[in-house]
Formats: C-alpha cells, sequence, structure tokens
C-alpha cells in the first residue's frame, strides 16, 4: 500500500502542476532548487520504457518549437487574452485546420501550448517563454545550423578515433552541413545570411533572464578601478573582442554612462556589418586570428569566444592581446569554467556543441590557467557569476 506521505507530497506536486505557489515564482533560489530536484526525481523513476520515450522521440520537442515559431502561433496566444480556436489559429497562420489540429495536439501534449477546452488553445507557461523574436532565434538557430553537426557528431568521433580535435576545420558541422571540410561555422555564415541573422540575434540574447557579468559587483568594482585610475578621455576603456552585434557595449555604455574612454566593438565584418550600435560605441572590423588593432586599453573583453576554437587557435587570439596589452590592461574572459566534478547539463550540452560546431570547447580551470600560464598571463581573479552554467569571469593581466 501507498505511504500517506507519498500521496501527500505527490497531491502537493499535482496542485503546483496546476499552479505555481507564490513562494516559489517570488524566490528564485527555490524555484531553482525545485526545478533540479524534479528533473533528477523523473530520471531515478523513469522505466525502461519511459527512458526510450523521453530519448528517442526528444528531436520531436525542438521540430514542435520550430513549427509553432514558423506559424506564429506562441506570439499570437500570448496575446491574446482567451482560448482561440483551431480554427481561428489556422485563419491567422494560413495553416490547414485538420493538420493544424495534429501540431498543436503535440505541443499540448508537451506543454508547448495549454488545451483550455476540445479544439481550443491557450497560452502555457513555455507558450510565453517562447513567444519572442529572441526566442526564435534560438531556436531557428539550433534547428536549421546546429541539428546536423549535432546528427554527424557520433559517426565523426568514430572516423577520428575519439580524439580531441586540433585544428578549426573538418568538424562534424562540415560533415553534418556537406560542406567542404576547410568550411568553418563562421565562413558557412558568410554565404548563409539568414543563419547569420538568426545566430547573431540568438548570441546577443542566449543568457536572457540569467546574471550577466555587469550584474556582479566584483567584476565590475574591477572594471571600475582600472577605469579612474587609467582612463582618460580619448584611451580606449573597453574592447568587446569577437562582441557580435554589439550587446555587451550597449549594457555596458547603460550601466555606466558616466564612463570616460572609448568603447570599442570589434568582430568579423559582416557581422559589424549588422550591428546595433550608436555613437558612443566604435565598431571595428577585424579578424582577431591575424592581429589585436587596439594597443594599451583598459580591459580587453572576450565573451563565449574562446570555447568556439581548440587550444592552438585560442593561443593565436590570446596572443595577439596579451602583445597589445600594456602594463595597466586586463583582460576579462567570460566563459565558461568547468568544475573538475559535478558539472551541469547547462555547460556540458554546450561543450558538446562546441565540440560538433567548431572543433570547440568549454575548459575547466586547470586548462585555464595552463592555458594562460604559458601564455604569459597571470590569472588574478576567477569570478563564477552563474553557477548552474559555470559562467565565470577570468582576470589576467600580461606577467
Ligand atoms: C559565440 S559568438 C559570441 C559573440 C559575443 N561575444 C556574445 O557573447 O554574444 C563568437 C563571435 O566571434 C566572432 N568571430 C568569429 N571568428 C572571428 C574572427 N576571426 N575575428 C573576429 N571575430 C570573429 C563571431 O562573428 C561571433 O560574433
Amino acid at each position: 500500500m501507498t505511504s500517506l506521505k507519498v500521496l501527500d507530497i505527490i497531491s502537493s506536486l499535482e496542485e503546483w502542476a496546476q499552479s505555481v505557489p507564490q513562494e516559489l515564482r517570488d524566490d528564485d533560489s527555490l524555484r531553482k532548487r525545485l526545478f533540479d530536484v524534479v528533473q533528477k526525481l523523473v530520471s531515478n523513476v523513469e522505466t525502461p520504457a519511459e527512458t526510450s520515450q523521453r530519448l528517442l522521440y526528444l528531436p520531436c520537442e525542438i521540430m514542435g518549437a520550430k513549427i509553432g515559431g514558423d506559424l506564429d502561433i506562441f506570439s499570437l496566444l500570448a496575446a491574446s487574452n482567451k482560448p482561440l480556436s483551431t480554427e481561428h489559429i489556422a485563419k491567422s497562420c494560413g495553416a490547414e485546420p485538420r493538420l493544424l489540429l495534429r501540431l498543436l495536439k503535440y505541443m499540448s501534449s508537451i506543454a508547448m501550448v495549454n488545451e483550455a477546452d476540445t479544439s481550443f488553445w491557450s497560452p502555457s507557461n513555455i507558450t510565453r517563454n517562447l513567444a519572442s523574436r529572441h526566442s526564435a532565434a534560438g531556436i531557428n538557430h539550433v534547428h536549421d545550423s546546429v541539428m546536423p553537426a549535432y546528427h554527424a557528431l557520433p559517426s565523426w568521433l568514430k572516423r577520428r578515433e575519439y580524439k580531441t580535435p586540433t585544428a578549426k576545420n573538418d568538424t562534424p558541422f562540415a560533415q553534418g552541413h556537406g560542406a567542404l571540410p576547410e568550411t568553418t561555422f563562421f565562413s558557412w555564415l558568410e554565404q548563409h545570411p539568414y543563419n547569420a541573422t538568426e545566430f547573431n540575434i540568438f548570441m546577443g540574447v542566449h543568457r536572457t533572464g540569467v546574471k550577466t557579468w555587469l550584474d556582479h559587483d566584483e567584476i565590475c568594482h574591477a572594471l571600475h578601478n582600472t577605469h579612474e585610475a587609467e582612463v582618460k578621455e580619448n584611451e580606449v576603456a573597453f574592447v568587446d573582442v569577437g562582441g557580435g552585434i554589439g550587446q555587451q557595449c550597449k549594457a555596458l555604455r547603460a550601466k555606466y554612462p558616466e564612463l570616460k574612454g572609448r568603447v570599442i566593438l570589434q568582430d568579423l565584418p559582416q557581422v559589424i556589418h549588422e550591428a546595433e550600435v550608436d555613437g558612443t560605441i566604435e565598431a571595428i572590423s577585424i579578424d582577431f586570428l591575424e592581429h589585436q588593432p587596439v594597443h594599451s586599453a583598459n580591459v580587453y573583453y572576450l565573451r563565449s569566444v574562446l570555447r568556439d576554437w581548440p587550444d592552438a587557435q585560442c593561443r593565436t587570439i590570446l596572443g595577439h592581446i596579451r602583445d597589445a596589452m600594456a602594463a595597466h590592461s586586463l583582460i576579462f574572459i567570460d566563459e565558461i569554467v568547468l568544475p573538475d566534478r559535478g558539472a551541469h547539463k547547462f555547460s556540458t550540452q554546450l561543450d558538446l556543441t562546441m565540440l560538433a560546431m567548431l572543433n570547440g570547447e568549454a575548459r575547466t580551470e586547470s586548462h585555464w590557467r595552463t592555458l594562460l600560464g604559458s601564455l604569459g598571463f597571470k590569472v588574478q581573479d576567477i569570478i563564477v557569476y552563474q553557477k548552474a552554467g559555470s559562467e565565470a569571469v577570468i582576470i589576467a593581466t600580461k606577467k
């Protein structure tokens, strides 16, 4: 007979599944604890048949999200103050009602939308999470650019005898897309403007809702100390190396409008072309594998850049920066710093994605220290600002 305690816990969880208690909404650390424990519990109680159901049909989830985004179903439902009929949604997105009903039934079975009544639909928590242009860009990027690389990874690893790649070419990405081995993800984007736009939008906001380096006092303190000590009007306060379309430069200017000195965004020409910056930020096209044209800046900042490259290319990129640094310059490496044990799924799945896309890698703390030490950097601090994803800023000077 089932014990009363187990029944009580199940009833509470059933209640919470209907409506999350306010306490959990208000306290993010409690919410995260519940999120982690429920995931662990599911994997501990599932049967072999349930494990198969979960794993074998996993790609259907991203497919469902892609189709829902293509048809604008999520934003339509999220904006509506009453449940919408299948016919109403069909009219709005141009799909055949009979087919749309099948799609919506799948989406509701995984809580991507809510089945309010027979053939009537309302938004769920996931619908709202997926309703923005930014979420759509992430889904489009993974579905259209990343999935072929995931598919190729197992056979690519077998062919390469399960060894860490050392070159930037011959990637699972190139194999999966049927491209020439010398094609890298970044060179491929030049020929695929739609994918480039989705990737750049996704990069700008891929951490929406989570803390960033600018939310952390110790990191900002390091930035400010350098700033007060060294920067005059026309000196360089901050360079975002491989900064994409400029989100972090803009966030920095917004947080510190009084910051003196130039703020510079650097990226490939085709990305700089799409940069969304105003007159307070200078945008410069560079190839960071070739050179670092800005000398003696206060801070050289690299976010999610070095994970894209094997060690050899990281050495080249970092070597150019080191040569451009003055004694007072700091380098801020905003990256995954994996713990030696107990890494979270958010960072290990990113590590495999970097391997599949770019022969890249998420590195452990000891790996970072060895790499930076051998290049003539002195690590001053490693500040973890997002524990689950092991997101940290490594602050270093030139030795
Ligand atoms: C993963 S994205 C990170 C973008 C940004 N730092 C962020 O966190 O949102 C890597 C960036 O490196 C840029 N990149 C790749 N190869 C480059 C190169 N050779 N020179 C300069 N930038 C490059 C890409 O265009 C892209 O914007």
